[in-house]
């Protein structure tokens, strides 16, 4: 039996712990430190073994094999010195907050530490995820981390920290751009005439056809081509995007912006 304690159960945390409880083929002890979460709130959330409201608890049954770290990282330097509370030399720390370094995880003391960025994704086994394995992680550990974030989604490895924070821009905060797209196809679709309701609901069922495309044929560029017929209405369109390679430099500049922030929060 691996014993995991999240350090954190909002959005990120929840939803790992969630799919590792539905998944039920691993054999885990599941605990939470978070000083707000409270049973009823998702019944899978409510197998796990105990919720401790401080790492300092005094009935705290540690210490644990995996700890997630799924705190905001402005807190982290809070509690970094708790860590060793709940862990032994052998505990694998496993973080998901965006920014803070291995080094900085490390800093109170040697753990073993495996970086993450997933993205929102995960509550429904969607996450694009992509880690990074700091010193002295063993090839178990890394497996270990695998299957763990596995259970929310597709699971990537890089071999550069410094990647973390281009993943982030990317596929970390990714699922926000195309939110804020939506918002705009569909306040698009009411200009031209369409209501309120029909606008949201088209540009919504248009990303989940355009995903659905992708992940049959992973190639964004033939897809784009298969909807453009020549001289067309997708054409018009594109040229409106293309032009001054306007979505390129928007892009390109929102995710500087990210990778920046990230890099910020170091
Ligand atoms: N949301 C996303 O799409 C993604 C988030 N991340 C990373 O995941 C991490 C968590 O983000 P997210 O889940 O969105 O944030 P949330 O705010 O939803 O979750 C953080 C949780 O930690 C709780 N908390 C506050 N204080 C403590 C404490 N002292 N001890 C233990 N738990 C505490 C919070 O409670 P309360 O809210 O009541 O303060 C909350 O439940 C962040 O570091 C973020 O960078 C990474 C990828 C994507
Ligand atoms: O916005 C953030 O900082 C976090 C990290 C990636 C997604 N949400």
């Amino acid at each position: 039996m691996t014993r995991l304690l999240f350090i954190g159960a909002g959005r990120m945390g929840s939803a790992i712990i969630s799919r590792l409880i539905t998944s039920g083929d691993m054999k885990l002890d599941i605990s939470i430190c978070d000083p707000y979460f409270s049973r009823g709130t998702n019944p899978a959330l409510d197998k796990v073994s105990a919720i401790y409201p401080t790492l300092e608890a005094a009935e705290i049954d540690g210490p644990f094999d995996v700890i997630v770290l799924a705190i905001k990282p402005q807190l982290f330097g809070k509690l970094a010195h708790l860590l060793k509370l709940v862990t032994t030399q052998h505990s694998l720390v496993i973080s998901v907050m965006a920014g803070i370094a291995v080094d900085a995880i490390r800093h109170t003391h040697d753990y073993s530490v495996v970086r993450t960025m997933p993205n929102i994704g995960a509550a429904h086994g969607h996450s694009a995820t992509a880690c990074f394995a700091g010193p002295y992680v063993t090839e178990a550990g890394r497996t270990l981390a695998t299957r763990i974030m596995e259970k929310i989604g597709s699971v990537y490895w890089v071999k550069d920290e410094e990647l973390l924070h281009a993943v982030t821009a990317v596929s970390g905060s990714g699922p926000a751009y195309f939110f804020a797209f939506v918002e705009a196809l569909a306040n698009a679709g009411k200009d031209l005439g369409l209501s309120p309701e029909l606008a949201k609901n088209l540009a919504i069922d248009t990303l989940q056809s355009a995903s659905a495309s992708l992940q049959q044929m992973r190639d964004p560029s033939l897809l784009r081509d298969a909807v453009t017929s020549p001289s067309g209405t997708t054409a018009a369109a594109l040229a409106a995007f293309s032009s001054n390679n306007d979505l390129s430099n928007l892009v390109s500049r929102a995710t500087r912006a990210a990778n920046a922030r990230s890099i910020e929060l170091k």
